[in-house]
């Protein structure tokens, strides 16, 4: 089995302010996990907010470098300090979706002079014909098409369909990896099964593996095949999502599951945590621990005493 992606024991610590009051962060402490190359997956980065998912993806896209440990793609290096040709060819693998379609397009610009330039970038050619060809293609991965792009800015599209066109734009170089940060939070509730949908067709038809990073439980049980939690930057569950998801075992991953506000408990005004559930998820936070594999292929943070 060859390997796509390997994240090898990395962290980042972030250091802010000056000689005094010096502040460190450490928003991704030892994260291990990689992917096959043979078997598309999507695998899911769940977290609340400030957990580190993004910096996580961040590194893994080259665009912050990793304090300590190292993050290969195909066997290479990911280097944020490679030369533009390095860069270009990696960024033509790995591909970006952003949360906000609104904020990834520039409100003045037609939509397709952005995914012109991704091509004419990626494609190296000037021939409008390629570019044409090379953007429809895209399009229809996503179910648009360049006639029903053609002129349009990014006001006279839904949020839906915008953020399929980041898809596609991201599909241009035919990458093998997507990394889609939280790129159905700002989607309207009604629209954005359909772009979940799409990351599954894009992992079952296409082969494009995809790195879903989300709060969101729910769509995260629906199309992912693994997935790791993280609490305060430490992977603390990692498995096969409907193992993990179905009967959690961490605390923290427990206390996400039982704080989804489920309609029933809407009803009654009230969150189903209990407070030892909370106090267990909580004494977790800034203990190292370790990963212990289970029987069930799962991985679980162990703490000393526990
Ligand atoms: N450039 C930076 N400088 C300093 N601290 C940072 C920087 N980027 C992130 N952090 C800190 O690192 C921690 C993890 O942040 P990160 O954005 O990775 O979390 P997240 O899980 O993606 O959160 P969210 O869901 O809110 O985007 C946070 O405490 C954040 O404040």
């Amino acid at each position: 089995m060859s390997t796509l992606l390997d994240v090898r024991d990395v962290s980042k610590r972030f250091t802010m302010g000056g000689l005094f009051g010096r502040k460190t962060i450490d928003a991704v402490m030892d994260a291990n996990f990689s992917l096959s190359a043979e078997n598309p997956e999507i695998f899911t980065i769940i977290g609340e907010s400030g957990s580190g998912k993004t910096t996580l993806a961040r590194m893994i896209l080259g665009l912050e470098d990793p304090t300590s440990g190292e993050i290969l793609f195909r066997g290479e290096k990911v280097d944020r300090h490679a030369g533009r040709a390095a860069r270009l060819k990696f960024m033509s693998h790995v591909q970006p979706v952003f949360q906000n379609p609104f904020e990834a397009f520039n409100p003045l610009k037609q939509i397709e002079r952005y995914l012109e330039s991704t091509a004419r970038r990626f494609l190296d050619t000037g021939d409008k014909a390629v570019i044409d060809r090379a953007m429809d293609e895209a399009l229809q991965k996503v179910g648009l098409s360049l006639k029903e792009v053609r002129g349009r800015f990014p006001h006279e599209m839904s949020g839906g369909q915008l953020q399929r066109c980041a898809i596609a734009r991201a599909l241009i170089p035919n990458p093998p990896l997507l990394i889609a940060d939280e790129p159905v939070s700002m989607v309207d509730a009604s629209l954005r099964m359909s772009i979940v949908n799409l990351l599954k067709s894009l992992r079952d038809d296409l082969k494009v593996s995809v790195i879903y990073i989300t709060h969101d439980l729910a769509t995260a049980y629906y199309i992912s095949n693994r997935l790791i939690i993280m609490q305060r930057g430490r992977i603390v569950e990692m498995g096969d999502a409907r193992t993990v998801l179905d009967n959690p075992e961490h605390p923290y991953s427990r206390l996400l599951k039982a704080s989804v506000l489920s309609t029933d408990d809407a009803g009654a005004g009230k969150l189903m945590t209990d407070a030892g559930m909370l106090d267990l998820a909580t004494d977790s936070v800034g203990q190292a621990g370790r990963l212990v594999d289970r029987a069930d292929g799962r991985s679980v943070r162990v703490y000393e005493g526990v």
